[in-house]
């Protein structure tokens, strides 16, 4: 059996990055992805709103719904401060493993804990398990149809605070109808959508960012 797409976007980092560096890391699996082999990272273009708007919220404890190799884990541990966390959960082992190895390549395995398991299954124990008060941020790209059920989780968990940042990947395409809905007719989040296009194409997609309002 040969190998896998994460496995090869992999042995890309470990060829074309430096250890440490994550930038370096983020450059060479954006440049492996638009001109070797797709896949479904956040990418740059999006990539360039997700660390604006993480930057601007600058959070102590963010959450990530769907790491796959852990390209957006990557973009956002990089910018967290000094004693900051991120829990990122992702669903398939193979992807796990590769994410785990990626972050630790970046350098960045003191900031992030990666949980393994159905984000439904996770988002109930995380308070109990990981001494986790509020997510200042979250940042959803697992499955689009788990959008709304995760975020109705998060709210009835207590896990969210007035002010925390839901930003949701590809609410065009592959599209989150649902949950646009959801965010955009609800008096309790304030929401704003920013255009950009699909992950190494030209395709429109954007991100959807809703702040809690309590
Ligand atoms: N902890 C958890 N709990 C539940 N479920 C979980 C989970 N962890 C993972 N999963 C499973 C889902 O993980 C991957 C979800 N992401 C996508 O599907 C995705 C697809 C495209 C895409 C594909 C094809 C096109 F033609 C055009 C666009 C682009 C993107 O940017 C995407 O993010
Ligand atoms: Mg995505």
């Amino acid at each position: 059996t040969g190998s896998s797409r994460p496995q090869r976007m992999l042995k890309a980092v470990q060829k074309n990055a430096t250890k440490g560096d994550p930038q370096s890391v983020i450059s060479a699996i954006d440049h492996y992805c638009r001109h070797k082999e797709w896949a479904m990272n956040v990418g740059d273009d999006k990539g360039l709103i997700l660390d604006s708007v993480l930057t601007e919220v600058n959070p102590s404890t963010a959450l990530e719904l769907g790491t796959y190799c852990g390209y957006s884990t990557v973009r956002i541990a990089r910018l967290l401060s000094p004693g900051s966390k991120l829990f990122t959960v992702e669903f398939n082992p193979a992807f796990a493993e590769v994410a785990r190895q990626i972050i630790a390549y970046a350098g960045l395995q003191d900031k992030v804990t990666l949980v393994e398991g159905s984000s439904g299954d996770l988002i109930p124990k995380m308070k109990e398990q990981f001494g986790i008060k509020y997510f200042d941020f979250v940042f959803l790209d697992h499955w689009k149809d788990r959008y709304v059920p995760d975020t109705k989780l998060l709210e009835d968990c207590g896990l969210l605070k007035k002010g925390s940042v839901l930003l949701a990947d590809n609410v065009i395409c592959p599209g989150a109808p649902e949950y646009l809905k959801y965010v955009r007719n609800s008096p309790r989040y304030e929401s704003r959508y920013y255009k950009s296009n699909l992950e190494y194409t030209k395709v429109e997609d954007g991100l959807e960012k809703s702040v809690f309002l309590g």
